[in-house]
């Protein structure tokens, strides 16, 4: 509860900063609404008991304020959610760049992997889009309560003190409202992984890239049934705890409603044995109904206040999962030249969750300026040694040194800010097409000299030219306007963007070339390399290339086969051959594919 008020606090620091005349001006309407209610209460009471005494003119005036006093206690809260709706809008781009920076501010890429991980997420995401204006709201409601509950408090005191007490026959209530608060928080949790693939079957259905696959595979009605079988699982679970939920509330109600009979026969015997003036009932009647709303919005107030003290609780657990425990800064720093080289030692290595080595017993040295080719079948180990030498995952044992500097001690920012990078399932930035690009090296990002640079290098300077704007050009379906790619364009321009980048100390190249044909890929290679060599000799930069094509990468300084998780064989083209194992067998085979 205290991070949530925590939060609150922090939420209404933030609106004062950001501005402060709407912050006031909700504050005010809401006060303006918590005085009129219980002021309506009591100008009914004096109406009743002027119209009792035959005084007109005191129950005309007793009424008029009244009516007055209903229309600014009713309209009030609406213009004020006006207000504060606005500045929860703002407070969600806040949070939301927590979440971004959660779910992208960590050294490695494990936590993606990770199912507890992905469900609070999926969760958190959910929640998140609540959290500012709820919190708004809750700080602002919370107040006006207060003082609403307080003025209530004195009117019903100078009837009956006893009356005092109604407010505490809401207690079980609130204690009910929290129960079952707690339960749906609960089943929630549970239910975030149904919800979770459901929404991953509906993306599959909704995204358009895929829509080929599923028409040909004839899967539309055996996708409607999985996300029908997983959200209905969802649904049970969530249903369940609703049922639940609401028996606790019901119950919690229940106590209060006796101690509203009760309170009305206390007036209502007093008033007819001539102890209070009629007017006293109308009063009760009404400040009785209104503490019942008091005592509703309060316990809806701290359910709000304990959902959200239970996101955020869960947003620290997943911020520490994720960015881990406070490690010490690695502060070691890169060489600006490297000339030595990349010393890989990795006796074992599994992806988080898993016991299955995907790398064992490698131990390598790609020397300074030299271009490495990893070849190899499906699932050998190829990426898992690219992602490893981004430092991507954390070693598990082993070590991998950059001219001597283990790069555990090196912050991961700092590595990769010196390396260069086109992955397979590379990112289709809908952007304009010169920053799709440009972001390769973001200070670039709009130098359109860097860009036209990088396109010529990748042999991709054609797809710019077949844009009605060029590099102006909007991408994709965001951006109004936006043009579509074919997946080979896309492809191009991502190459492209990996050659951005000046003084590299690792270029990276992991089959981002497969809608290419053997030719294109083979000149795209080519280049790449040229140009990788150029940047090695400034920088002595290691070059790694990607490819399930032999003949591709058959220049290459040193050829790494990987199979079976472990590096098989390992030399130049020449060597391999003369060696004549796998690499000669596969070389071999695919020449002949290809002549
Ligand atoms: N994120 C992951 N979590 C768990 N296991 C993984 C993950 N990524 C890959 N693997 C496993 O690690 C092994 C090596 O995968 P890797 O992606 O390195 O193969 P690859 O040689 O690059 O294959 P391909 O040529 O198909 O891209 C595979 O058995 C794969 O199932």
């Amino acid at each position: 509860m205290k991070a949530a008020l925590l939060a609150v606090l922090d939420l209404a620091r933030v609106s004062w900063a950001v501005d402060r005349r709407r912050l006031v001006t909700a504050v005010v309407l809401m006060m303006a609404e918590a005085c009129a209610l219980p002021l309506a209460a009591a100008a009914l009471g004096v109406l009743t008991d002027r119209a009792v005494s035959g005084d007109v003119e005191g129950a005309a005036l007793a009424g008029g304020v009244a009516a007055v006093a209903a229309i600014v206690g009713l309209t009030g809260g609406h213009f004020a959610h006006i207000f504060y709706l606005e500045l929860g809008e703002l407070n969600l781009l806040r949070l939301d760049r927590d979440l971004i920076d959660v779910t992208n501010g960590s050294a490695t890429l494990g936590h993606h992997e990770r199912p507890e991980v992905a469900d609070r997420l999926a969760v958190l995401k959910e929640e998140f889009t609540r959290i500012p204006s709820v919190g708004m709201s809750s700080l602002l409601t919370g107040t006006s309560l207060v003082v609403a509950m307080v003025i209530n408090g004195v009117l019903l005191g100078r009837v009956n003190p006893w009356l005092l007490l109604l407010p505490l026959a809401a207690l079980p209530s609130v204690h009910a409202g929290r129960h079952a608060e707690s339960l749906m928080q609960t089943r929630r949790h549970s239910a975030a992984s149904p919800t979770r693939t459901a929404q991953h079957v509906l993306r599959l259905a909704r995204t358009a890239a895929f829509a080929k696959e599923l028409r040909v595979l004839g899967l539309r009605e055996e996708l409607t049934a999985r996300h029908g079988r997983h959200w209905q699982e969802a649904t049970r679970i969530l249903r369940g705890g609703q049922v639940r939920a609401s028996a606790w509330r019901t119950g919690g109600h229940l106590c209060f409603a006796l101690a509203y009979a009760g309170a009305m026969l206390l007036v209502t015997r007093a008033a007819v044995a001539g102890e209070q003036p009629v007017g006293s009932i109308v009063l009760v009647v009404v400040l009785a109904m209104q503490i019942n709303a008091q005592v509703g919005s309060a316990i809806t107030l701290l359910q709000e206040w304990q959902r959200m003290s239970g996101t955020l609780a869960s947003f620290r657990q997943v911020k520490k999962l994720v960015l881990g425990a406070d490690r010490p800064p690695a502060t070691a720093r890169l060489p600006e030249r490297m000339t030595h080289g990349i010393r890989v030692r990795l006796p074992h290595f599994a992806y988080p969750g898993t016991d299955r080595p995907a790398l064992t017993d490698v131990d390598l040295l790609l020397p300074a300026g030299s271009t490495v080719a990893v070849v190899g079948e499906n699932g050998a180990g190829k990426t898992t040694l690219v992602k490893l030498l981004c430092r991507f995952y954390d070693t598990t044992s082993g070590t991998i040194e950059v001219d001597g500097v283990d790069l555990a001690d090196v912050d991961p920012l700092h590595w990769r800010s010196r390396i260069s990078a086109g992955f397979q399932d590379f990112s289709r930035f809908e952007l304009v097409a010169r920053q799709t690009v440009g972001v390769g090296d973001l200070p670039r990002v709009d130098d359109d000299g860097a860009v036209s640079k990088a396109l010529d290098l990748a042999r991709a300077s054609d797809v710019f030219a077949r844009l009605d704007d060029g590099p102006d050009t909007p991408l994709g379906h965001s951006l109004p306007g936006g043009r579509e790619l074919s997946g080979g364009q896309w492809q191009k321009l991502a190459i492209g963007r990996s050659m951005m980048r000046q003084d590299p100390l690792l270029l990276v190249l992991d089959e981002p070339t497969a809608a290419l044909d053997a030719r294109a890929e083979h000149q795209v290679f080519e280049r790449y390399a040229e140009n990788a060599r150029r940047i090695g000799r400034r920088t002595g930069a290691v070059t790694v290339l990607v490819s399930h094509r032999f003949s591709t990468v058959r220049d290459a300084d040193l050829i790494l086969v990987v199979a079976g998780s472990r590096i098989a064989e390992s030399g130049t083209h020449s060597e391999l051959m003369k060696e004549n194992g796998l690499y000669a067998e596969l070389y071999t085979l695919q020449a002949r594919q290809y002549s």
